[in-house]
């Protein structure tokens, strides 16, 4: 075996986690080389440098988030007395993804760059790991060569899963992987799934004009806040979206004009009916199965993460791991990035600060966007009792609604999760416009230990969504405010 090329840290995958944790070592001084390589989705879908979020995943899907919203605000014109605004618009998807496509392109020519200019190497190749120190690179023609690396980094992500049981499910379907990149507007759609992916993609393609329904086994949003996934679902089916609730596909049949003929079974009794287009949105698995871990000795779970310790390593010395593809953590961009730059400063800057897990802030895209920090209240009532904490909440309707015809006046709600001991807010949750904006800025305050009593003595931003925090009710447990200071 030849070796081309020795580094002191080589990175297998190119998306968040990866190219954060390239570009971090390299500017700490490291000789850094970077595998990432695509394999299509079953429908052929390929794509650049970035990873799932770049090409797949957050970028695209917020942009036709924002399509879907856009399209809304045509009708909200009519109300806020733009003439003309009225002229009915077909929405027209070839253009919505060229534009989305062509961003995409950018961000991929953008990475590279990067890369080059902190002259990290970049192999457009598939990696597998030949001993604990080699990586084997494997190029599209089947060329193969080896590296030598000091340390080792997995940041190989993970792709969609499919339900199992349904015979040749992969050709019958799509996932989030092919969504993005359909030539053509995907029609009447069903979406089978019932967290992020599911209720988003949902979301954006009946705001886009797709007769759309979302097909639920469970719950919604499993883990969140339970009341809120209710007044998620309540305005998507104000929105037109239509839910079958536990329920799950059972047959896919591909019939004529190409149209798929599902077959459900829904507490016991079977269902049919036929969809243009089926999105499976049942969650993701790790990228890992093709990386000969177990002949090195990097242990996985039963569904293919790597375990690993708080800092990041696996059960190889020398081999780390970080992102989707590991057990146990959030599947986010921002933490898979966080987790690269913090690896990189352990291994080549001399900095010993690990990754902090607690209080990481998300929002669901869902047409009324939902944002949350810390716990749930089902999460808070488990780990503490109802005793323990005090449940604010204030359900509002946004001033600028009130000049449109459109919007429900219940729909949007703040609720604040406390500690009656400490008066600590350990969390919050917005329903509402713009909620990823809104919840980042609370994110700052509740990271460093805020009270209710510190959130009540700042002054509210007049007229804003996000100063309903400061007219919150107690509606659970026995409000026992501190004395308000500066
Ligand atoms: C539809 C969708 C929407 C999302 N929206 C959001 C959002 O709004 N906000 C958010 O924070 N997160 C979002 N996420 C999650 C986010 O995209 C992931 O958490 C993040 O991309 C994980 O980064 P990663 O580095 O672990 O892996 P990835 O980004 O998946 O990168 C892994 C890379 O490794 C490559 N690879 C795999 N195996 C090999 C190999 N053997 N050799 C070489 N290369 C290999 C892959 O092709 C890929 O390019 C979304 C995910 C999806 C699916
Ligand atoms: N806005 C964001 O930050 C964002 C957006 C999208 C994805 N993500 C990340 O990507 C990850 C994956 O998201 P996801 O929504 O694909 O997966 P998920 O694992 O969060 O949810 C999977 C959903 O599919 C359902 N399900 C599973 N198996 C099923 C079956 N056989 N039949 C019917 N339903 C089934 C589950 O009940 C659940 O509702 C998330 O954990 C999230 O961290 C984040």
């Amino acid at each position: 075996m030849q070796i081309t090329q020795e580094f002191d840290f080589f990175v297998i995958g190119g998306g968040s986690g990866g190219l954060a944790a390239a570009k971090q070592a390299a500017s700490q001084g490291a000789k850094v080389g970077l595998a990432d390589f695509v394999k299509p989705s079953p429908l052929g879908t390929k794509w650049g440098l970035g990873g799932t979020c770049v090409n797949v995943g957050c970028i695209p899907k917020k942009l036709m988030h924002f399509a879907a919203l856009a399209g809304e605000l045509r009708k909200d014109q009519v109300e806020a007395g733009w003439i003309n605004a009225d002229i009915k618009g077909k929405h027209d998807w070839n253009r919505m993804t060229e534009n989305v496509r062509s961003h995409i392109k950018k961000l991929n020519f953008q990475y590279k760059n990067q890369l080059n200019n902190k002259e990290v190497k970049y192999y457009n190749k598939l990696a597998e790991l030949e001993k604990s120190n080699i990586v084997k690179l494997i190029d599209k023609d089947g060329g193969v060569e080896f590296v030598k690396s000091k340390f080792i980094l997995i940041a190989v992500g993970g792709r969609p899963s499919y339900p199992e049981d349904i015979p040749e499910i992969e050709k019958k379907v799509i996932t989030s992987d092919d969504l993005f990149w359909l030539p053509n507007n995907p029609g009447k759609t069903l979406v089978v799934g019932a967290s992020y992916v599911a209720l988003e993609c949902g979301g954006f393609l009946n705001g886009l004009g797709c007769d759309s329904s979302i097909m639920v086994r469970s719950i919604l949003l499993r883990g969140f806040d339970q009341e809120i996934a209710g007044k998620i679902e309540d305005y998507m089916v104000e929105s037109g979206i239509k839910f079958i609730k536990e329920a799950i596909p059972i047959n896919i049949e591909v019939i004529e004009h190409n149209r798929r003929l599902v077959t459900w079974k829904q507490k016991g009794v079977q269902h049919s009916d036929t969809f243009d287009t089926v999105l499976i949105a049942t969650g993701r698995k790790s990228d890992t199965s093709k990386l000969n871990l177990e002949r090195v000795g990097v242990k996985t779970n039963k569904n293919g993460k790597i375990i690993c310790t708080i800092d990041d390593r696996t059960s190889v010395a020398n081999i780390y791991a970080i992102g989707d593809c590991v057990e146990g953590r959030p599947e986010l961009t921002p933490t898979a990035i966080k987790c690269g730059q913090l690896l990189a400063n352990r291994l080549f800057g001399g900095q010993k600060k690990m990754m902090c897990y607690q209080f990481i802030p998300t929002t669901v895209f869902t047409p009324l966007e939902y944002g949350c920090i810390g716990y749930s209240e089902e999460e808070a009532i488990n780990k503490f009792t109802q005793n323990e904490i005090i449940i604010y909440h204030s359900i509002f309707k946004p001033l600028e609604w009130n000049l449109l015809e459109s919007h429900y006046a219940q729909a949007c709600m703040i609720k604040l999760i406390v500690m009656v001991s400490t008066r600590r807010v350990i969390g919050l949750h917005y329903l509402g416009p713009n909620a990823g904006e809104v919840v980042q800025g609370y994110a700052v305050a509740i990271k460093l230990g805020a009270t209710k009593e510190q959130f009540d003595a700042t002054i509210g931003i007049h007229p804003t969504c996000s100063e309903e925090i400061l007219t919150l009710t107690a509606v659970k447990g026995i409000d026992n405010p501190q004395k308000e200071g500066c």
